[in-house]
């Protein structure tokens, strides 16, 4: 429940999932974000409780990386409130900060440090001391397989290299929420086993992940909990089961749910058979 001090008068608390009286871990109310005549995000409200491991899917122009943005207070709302244990995102920027770790779309990062030196950079603006910052960055680089290469520059790094020291980085401080943009994007599958390893620990402690992924197989092994988004709202959301309900797989239902559903090319690709040449 979200009754707390934190919580602002006539913020609504969902029934927990679990059944336990835990505060939400994101509480998201009427957000809500227009660029020109487009409406990216469209009014949505969620309520993701914490210590799951929660995926956000939808199609291409669904508006994840918008809803992502807003959530870890790097792209303004026009409407709406976001409140990350109990903290809002915009009121009190500085706690939200404190507590989340965040692996956006398109991570830019400082190209010219090594990696050993990227994270020894982030553990100092986090405000940890040097010599825990040393010990963490030490076994998350070997963790995360790039002790080899912690002493090359991250713009010699690769697609998957840089997803892994952007996630070393985005876990230094030991967030309570972690929130990935498509963090297996580039990833080869050693490297998503490795990284998987990490986040199931990691949420093992309690805290919380939030990633977004089109790739449902992968959404399906690994979340507890789903939210379904199409058009900039959630069509769904809850733990995985009661998502996929009677449908085969997340797959089938996904499509339903963004009623995709049996949609074939038909007749409009007709002249496509260069094999048949
Ligand atoms: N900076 C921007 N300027 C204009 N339109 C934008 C901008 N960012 C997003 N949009 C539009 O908002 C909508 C939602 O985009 P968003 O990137 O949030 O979707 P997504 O679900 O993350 O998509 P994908 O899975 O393809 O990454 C799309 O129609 C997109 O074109």
């Amino acid at each position: 429940m979200t009754t707390g001090e934190d919580t602002p008068e006539g913020h609504r608390a969902a029934a927990p999932e679990t059944g336990a009286a835990a505060p939400p871990a994101v509480s998201v109310r009427g957000l809500w974000k227009r660029f020109g005549e487009q409406v990216a995000v469209d009014g949505v409200d969620l309520d993701v409780p914490a210590g799951r491991f929660i995926g956000l899917v939808g199609p291409n122009g669904a508006g994840k990386t918008t809803t992502l943005a807003m959530v870890t207070g790097l792209l303004r709302p026009d409407a709406g409130r976001v409140l990350v244990g109990g903290h809002d995102v915009w009121a009190d920027p500085a706690a939200v900060k404190a507590r989340i770790g965040v692996l956006p779309e398109g991570l830019r990062l400082f190209e010219r440090l090594s990696g050993r030196e990227l994270l020894a950079y982030t553990g100092r603006l986090r405000g940890l001391p040097g010599d825990e910052v040393d010990e963490r960055a030490t076994q998350l680089l070997d963790v995360l397989g790039l002790a080899d290469a912690r002493h090359k520059l991250v713009i010699d790094y690769s697609t998957g290299m840089r997803k892994k020291i952007g996630l070393a980085a985005a876990l230094l401080h030991n967030p309570q929420v972690l929130f990935l943009d498509e963090p297996f994007e580039g990833v080869d599958p050693v490297s998503a086993q490795t990284i998987r390893g990490v986040l199931e620990r990691y949420t093992g402690s309690g805290a919380t992940v939030v990633f977004s992924s089109h790739v449902m197989e992968l959404v399906e092994s690994l979340c507890d909990w789903v939210a379904v988004m199409a058009t900039g709202r959630i069509r769904a959301h809850g733990p995985l089961a009661e998502v996929r309900g009677d449908a085969p797989s997340l797959q089938d239902a996904f499509l339903e749910l963004v009623g995709a559903s049996g949609r074939e090319p038909g007749q409009s690709l007709d002249w496509l058979g260069g094999g048949a040449r």
